[in-house]
């Protein structure tokens, strides 16, 4: 899982893991990186603020660096747009037009709205990353 900060990582994988949702969190020092791992295959999971619009822009960048490595080539990437809850998110469409995601080729490509808070699509989340876990 990687964002860019406040973007709900912490939130989302206390929530997936059975917590409780809590709006003081912690900001995470140090390690933002955790990674699904079964076999060879490392799912890859981009979450970003989709209220946030004018970290979109760092997003997209962060985004492009690691779509690059070499490590990662062809791996399916899961796009998750937080805090869908939020009146002022951008929608799929809009978050696919932000982080350039129709550029990207060679691998699929989801993109979901989600809200950690409001527990809102997750179980599109784990059903993305079990069908995709055995391979
Ligand atoms: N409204 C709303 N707020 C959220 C949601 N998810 C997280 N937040 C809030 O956003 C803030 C940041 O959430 P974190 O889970 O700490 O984000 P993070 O990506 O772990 O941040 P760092 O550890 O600092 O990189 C907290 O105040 C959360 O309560 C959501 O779905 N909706
Ligand atoms: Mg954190």
């Amino acid at each position: 899982m990687i964002g860019l900060q406040n973007a709900g990582k912490t939130s989302l994988l206390r929530v997936l893991a059975g917590g409780e949702f809590t709006i003081d969190s912690i900001p995470t020092v140090g390690f933002n990186m955790k990674r699904v791992q079964k076999g060879h295959v490392t799912l890859k999971c981009f979450i970003v603020d989709s209220a946030d619009r004018e970290a979109l822009p760092v997003a997209r960048e962060e985004l492009q660096i690691l779509l690059e490595k070499p490590a990662l080539e062809g791996i399916p990437l899961l796009v998750l747009g937080n805090k869908s809850d939020l009146p002022d998110k951008l929608s799929v469409d809009e978050l696919i037009e932000a982080l350039n995601l129709k550029a990207v080729t060679h691998r699929e490509v989801s993109c979901y709205g989600i809200s950690a808070k409001e527990e809102t699509n997750l179980d599109a989340v784990l059903q993305w990353l079990i069908a995709r876990s055995g391979r």
